[in-house]
């Protein structure tokens, strides 16, 4: 049975306004006008037990409005949701003590207090007995590599180190369902790895399901089989990560290492060669004497047999473009049709 089910989920928000001037804000101060925007629109989806499901989208396109809507912080204005059998909306005890949310723009640690005692006070919060406290506080410091850093004050502690304790904070209860809202925002490379791992790790030690928005595609192909897309509100993809490519990248990287570097064949003017670089596909890159081609699938064969016949090559590979870059252009492009 799935644990998250959304049928129809939408969330309008009233938005107030104002003319411009000075008549304007006279105006606005004695009579408000308001508009809608739907930052959610008719989103539906289903999400089992133990799946890891990254949610990708522009800035604005309403991941963290789905998100508080699935932790209960909002009130949906259309639709159902349901999360581990509970209506999110209500924030029973027993639903709460079955999530989490990691904000990672936001923090519930106390600045000037050790970590540990912020750690206390959650157990308490949730009533967790002083030998699982105690059990699950080894467990996850261990996991999360924090071993001397709970006993300073958490304003001393790296960006890195904070974050990891936020994690720390937010699993004393041992939820069920992970809802991370980009986690790893601001963190260096290694700290990116070491959460990412530790999700990795909690979610097959457990089996627990984790929803996730990241910015950094990184955190998406190296945890999340299934991603859902979304767009101005709307679910456009939901599926795989490789399905996500079939879908919205028509076509296939060619890099294409020349006998020749690209200045060579200039002062050699070959600029006939230059110009004919163009028509085996879209030149994505040309640097010293690679150059990379944006080449249709259903060209691929002819296009690098052509590729072959025609220029002097020391080696050619044929990959999936980039994910990232797929998805730019997707957004990009203002339509996803
Ligand atoms: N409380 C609010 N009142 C009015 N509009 C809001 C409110 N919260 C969000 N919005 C609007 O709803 C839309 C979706 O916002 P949301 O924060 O869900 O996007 P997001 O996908 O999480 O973006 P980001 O990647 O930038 O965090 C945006 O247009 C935003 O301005």
């Amino acid at each position: 049975m799935s644990i998250i089910t959304v049928e129809g989920l939408s969330k309008l928000y009233p938005i107030a306004v104002k003319e411009a001037g000075f008549a304007g804000t006279l105006k606005h101060f004695w009579k408000r006008t308001y508009r809608t925007v739907a930052a959610v629109r008719d989103v539906s989806f289903q999400i089992e037990p133990g799946e890891v499901v990254g949610f990708l989208g522009p800035n604005g396109a309403g991941k963290t409005t789905t998100l508080k809507m699935l932790t209960g912080l909002i009130h949906p204005s259309a639709g159902k949701v349901r999360v581990a059998d509970h209506i999110p909306f209500r924030r029973e005890s027993k639903f709460l003590q079955k999530i989490t949310l990691v904000m990672g723009q936001k923090q519930q640690l106390l600045w000037d207090l050790p970590a540990l005692d912020s750690l206390k006070i959650n157990a308490a919060v949730y009533g967790i007995p002083d030998k699982i406290f105690a059990y699950r506080l080894a467990e996850l410091t261990e996991m999360l590599k924090l071993e001397d850093k709970l006993s300073q004050p958490v304003r001393k502690l790296s960006l890195g180190e904070r974050m990891k304790a936020e994690l720390l904070a937010a699993l004393l209860h041992q939820p069920q369902i992970l809802f991370m809202d980009e986690p790893t925002l601001g963190l260096d490379i290694n700290a990116q790895v070491a959460v990412r791992d530790f999700l990795q790790q909690y979610n097959q030690q457990y089996g627990a399901t984790i929803i996730l928005t990241s910015h950094y595609m990184a955190d998406i192909t190296a945890l999340c089989r299934r991603v859902l897309l979304i767009y101005e509100g709307g679910l456009i993809y939901d599926g795989s990560l490789e399905g996500l490519l079939e879908k919205f990248a028509p076509y296939r990287e060619v890099r294409v290492e020349l006998a020749q570097s690209i200045p060579e064949l200039v002062a050699a003017q070959s600029s006939a060669l230059l110009s004919g670089l163009q028509t085996y596909g879209e030149l994505a890159s040309v640097d010293g004497q690679s150059v990379r081609f944006l080449v249709r699938r259903e060209e691929l064969t002819k296009t690098v047999s052509r590729i072959l016949a025609e220029l002097e090559v020391i080696d050619l590979t044929v990959t999936d473009p980039p994910i990232e870059e797929v998805i730019g252009r997707v957004f990009r492009a203002g339509s996803v049709s």
